[in-house]
């Protein structure tokens, strides 16, 4: 396999076992201190050049990757993709890549592509291909979670305990306790009497306070102004930091010998006290965590406590993190598009006459608040690069007729798809109405602003798609429609200077997952 996996002992180990070697020799040979390091660097300064030299010579011209076009840095190394990651562009930049070189395969690395077909997508994503070099950053502090595991065995095993969590009836218990800690951000907003509210922080509170229930039973009270923020501030910590181990895979060996950070060790320390918490509850709590803990039904399998701990740090990443960077994202275009506040409103006034927040049974049926949650997840969706495969041995053909060699990582980035115009004109404006009155689900011209609905991938595809697809839709639907029929959402002006909109959405930074700059919105009681 071109995918350099071997891991890092195996390479530095010899090498320095080699110098060892080579040491001892010259010692014997009774040659002086000065002598010695003379040889030694000499010798490794020609093997390090050579090894240099005859790479990038391969990687240009005699890798079966030289066809696709691609910056010639990414060809050489996997730095330029790190590099990228690390100013939070990569998605932009692939899909800029994609229409400068007008190529629907583009090489981004050594061994990896980057493709934006939608048929691309069933292919790659459908099968039960091996997960990337890049998803084990996630477990750089051990064990492993739904998204680390490349077993592909053991995954379905995983899979199968995920699922049960979300049963019917669980799932509607669920949505009753997400109701409450909505109509408790709602009474908070009425205290702020329309003064200006920093969205970002507000809504992470919210989605944490609603993910430490549903996953482990734990009441954060991050709301109410309790807890330590300073866990939610760990995962802006942390983000900035996954594109670039991700892209190197050997960095990543490196930093398992390192020392754990100090927000690191905050965040072992606490997912060690949500478990202690968890052991001491009575009964039977209805949560995720409580199915993830038992034996897998048909082969006995069950996690070991290493692994039950990664998923704590999972979910509170997935379920805080991405839930409210898109919500905040959402609420700000809201705020830009008074009429799409109105529409919503209009909608569930058609169907609800009654007191208070209206039943989950008729917010499923909003076809409108549907629509507006689809286009908030097709432009913010916090997932911007999704996960690569590697092909298998052999390689496979797309539907275009482009090969791909086995064993190279295949990206079909979320950005990259959902952004492309052949798929869904105009994609830089936020038009919820593109999805209504669509045709058949068929695969060309569904509708005029959505030609291809397959290429809406903001949970992924196949196997490893979003575990909590459902959740985080029910939950947006549920924060978006309670917020607009509550508040009139505003942007805040400095001395009559106007919100700044798109520059503000343009300032989001993409390190795999999405991050935002602050916003302050106003929520002015109706
Ligand atoms: C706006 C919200 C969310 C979006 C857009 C989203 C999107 C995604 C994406 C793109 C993946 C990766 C799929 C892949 O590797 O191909 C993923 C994985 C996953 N997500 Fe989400 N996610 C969201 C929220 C959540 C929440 C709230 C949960 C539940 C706590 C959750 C649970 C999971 C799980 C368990 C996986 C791993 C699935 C697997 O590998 O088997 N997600 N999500």
């Amino acid at each position: 396999s071109p995918i350099p996996e071997v891991s890092l002992e195996l390479y530095v180990v010899p090498y320095l076992l080699g110098n060892l070697i080579l040491y001892t020799y010259l010692y014997k040979e009774g040659l002086s201190t000065v002598e010695i390091i003379f040889n030694l660097t000499t010798i490794n300064t020609c093997f390090l050049l050579t090894s240099v030299i005859l790479t990038i010579t391969r990687r240009l011209f005699f890798s079966p990757l030289a066809k696709f076009p691609g910056p010639k840095l990414a060809a050489i190394s996997g730095f330029w993709n790190a590099n990228e990651g690390r100013l939070g562009r990569a998605s932009r930049t692939r899909k800029a890549l994609h229409d400068k070189f007008q190529s629907d395969i583009i090489r981004i690395g050594p061994n990896e592509l980057s493709v934006n077909r939608v048929d691309a997508i069933e292919r790659l994503y459908g099968k039960d291909y091996r997960r990337g070099a890049f998803v084990p950053v996630f477990n750089i502090s051990g064990g492993d979670n739904l998204v680390t595991q490349r077993d592909n065995q053991l995954h379905s095993v995983w899979r199968r305990m995920w699922v049960k969590a979300f049963s019917r009836d669980k799932f509607s218990d669920y949505l009753n306790r997400i109701q409450s800690h909505v109509n408790k951000a709602v009474r908070l907003l009425h205290e702020k009497a329309g003064n200006p509210v920093e969205c970002g922080k507000f809504l992470d509170a919210l989605t944490f306070d609603v993910i430490s229930d549903i996953a482990f039973s734990q009441d954060t009270k991050f709301q109410d102004g309790a807890g330590d923020r300073s866990l939610i501030d760990g995962i802006h910590v942390f983000v900035p930091m996954i594109p670039v181990l991700g892209n190197l895979p050997h960095l990543q060996q490196i930093c398992r010998y390192l020392p754990e950070p100090p927000a690191g060790r905050k965040f072992s320390e606490y997912r060690d006290r949500v478990l202690a918490t968890r052991k001491s509850l009575k009964g039977q709590p209805n949560d995720i965590f409580a199915h993830l803990e038992l034996p897998d039904a048909s082969t006995g399998i069950r996690m070991r406590p290493i692994d039950l701990k990664q998923h704590i740090l999972f979910m509170m990443i997935v379920g805080a993190h991405s839930v409210g960077t898109t919500l905040t994202r959402t609420l700000a275009v809201l705020a830009s598009q008074p009429h799409v506040q109105s529409s919503i409103r209009q909608e569930l006034n058609e169907v609800f006459h009654g007191e208070g927040t209206a039943p989950v049974e008729t917010i499923r049926k909003l076809k409108y608040l549907d629509c507006v949650v689809r286009e908030a997840l097709r432009m913010f969706g916090p997932v911007t690069d999704g996960t690569a495969v590697i092909v298998p041995k052999g390689g496979i053909t797309l539907e275009s007729g482009s090969f791909i060699p086995g064993g190279t990582q295949v990206w079909v980035g979320q950005y990259v798809i959902m952004f492309n115009e052949e798929y869904f004109p105009r994609p830089h404006e936020f038009l919820p109405e593109r999805w209504m009155n669509l045709g058949d689900e068929g695969h060309r011209n569904e509708g005029e602003l959505v030609k291809d609905r397959r290429a809406w991938i903001p949970f992924g595809y196949g196997p490893h798609s979003c575990g909590g697809r459902a959740l985080a839709i029910e939950e947006l639907k549920q924060i978006v429609l309670k917020i607009v029929m509550e508040f009139d959402i505003r942007f805040v002006e400095h001395e009559d200077m106007p919100f700044q909109y798109e520059h503000w959405a343009d300032s989001w930074k993409d390190y795999f997952l999405a991050m935002i700059d602050e916003i302050e919105l106003r929520f002015v009681p109706r």
